[in-house]
């Protein structure tokens, strides 16, 4: 593990990121996956929405397929699945395993479906509910693994610089290990970058014609998912969330 590598790793997930919101965008809002109030009997029976209970489903079938035997994938749910299907690995263990548990699942949870979906989704309802709620799972998976990725980028960090993080972790100064730990042109890069993927994958090709690249070429309507809605993600959510994940791990990396 290196800086490098793990930056390589976070700019890989990218495409993935833009790709499954664009996989997103393509189905209208479809409300009645996220309300408890459509299933069961008026809701009180199940307690759960469709989109809950679709992907606690789905992760249930990956949790026994071995998906979150590799630390780099956190489930949304708990599960007791007592075994794995998959052929067993011995997975490279680079995190501290005393951190190794910090995850923000819960805040990218509750982002994706109250922020950003609104952003993403036309209104309406044509009732591909199943299909609807997958490409829901696709992000949110990909949205985790990045941003929970942070335990690593933190891990680096501190094998980088032992003996500063280690003052600011026993005085658990929160602010300075923050500051520490940003790099705002780290951020800028990244933030346009992730936009000008937008742009680039987002566009419909035509075998005649130029391939744009420029965001002020084209009119925000011709990309499958707004490249300034990408931008905004990582601004307010991505970055930021990544970053608490780097804290929160450097703060349990001496337990
Ligand atoms: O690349 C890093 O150094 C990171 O810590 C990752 C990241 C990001 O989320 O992209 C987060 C914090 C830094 O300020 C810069 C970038």
């Amino acid at each position: 593990l290196s800086l490098d590598t793990v930056r390589e790793f976070l700019t890989r997930e990218e495409d993935t990121i833009v790709f499954s919101l664009i996989e997103r965008a393509r189905y209208p809002l479809n409300r009645p996956a996220y309300d408890p109030i459509h299933l069961g009997d008026g809701g009180r029976r199940l307690n759960a929405s469709f989109a809950e209970l679709f992907i606690r489903e789905s992760e249930a079938v990956q949790s026994k397929a071995g998906r979150y035997q590799s630390l780099q994938e956190i489930p949304f749910f708990a599960y007791r699945v007592p075994f794995t299907l998959a052929p067993p690995y011995n997975f490279t263990r680079e995190l501290y395993p005393a951190a190794a548990f910090v995850n923000v699942n819960d805040a990218i949870w509750s982002m994706y479906f109250n922020e950003l979906l609104p952003l993403l989704a036309k209104n309406g309802d044509d009732g591909n509910y199943a299909v609807t709620v997958d490409s829901d799972l696709a992000c949110l998976q990909v949205l985790s693994r990045r941003i929970n990725y942070g335990r690593y980028v933190a891990e680096v960090k501190f094998r980088g610089d032992q003996q500063t993080y280690t003052s600011l972790i026993q005085a658990k100064d929160r602010d300075a290990l923050m500051k520490l730990l940003t790099s705002e042109a780290q951020e800028d890069v990244v933030k346009r970058r992730v936009e000008k993927k937008a742009t680039v994958f987002g566009q419909s090709i035509t075998s005649d014609g130029p391939i744009e690249t420029g965001v002020n070429n084209s009119s925000v309507t011709d990309f499958k998912v707004n490249p300034s809605v990408v931008y905004k993600l990582y601004d307010q959510w991505v970055i930021p969330l990544t970053k608490q994940v780097e804290v929160e791990y450097l703060l349990h990396r001496l337990d």
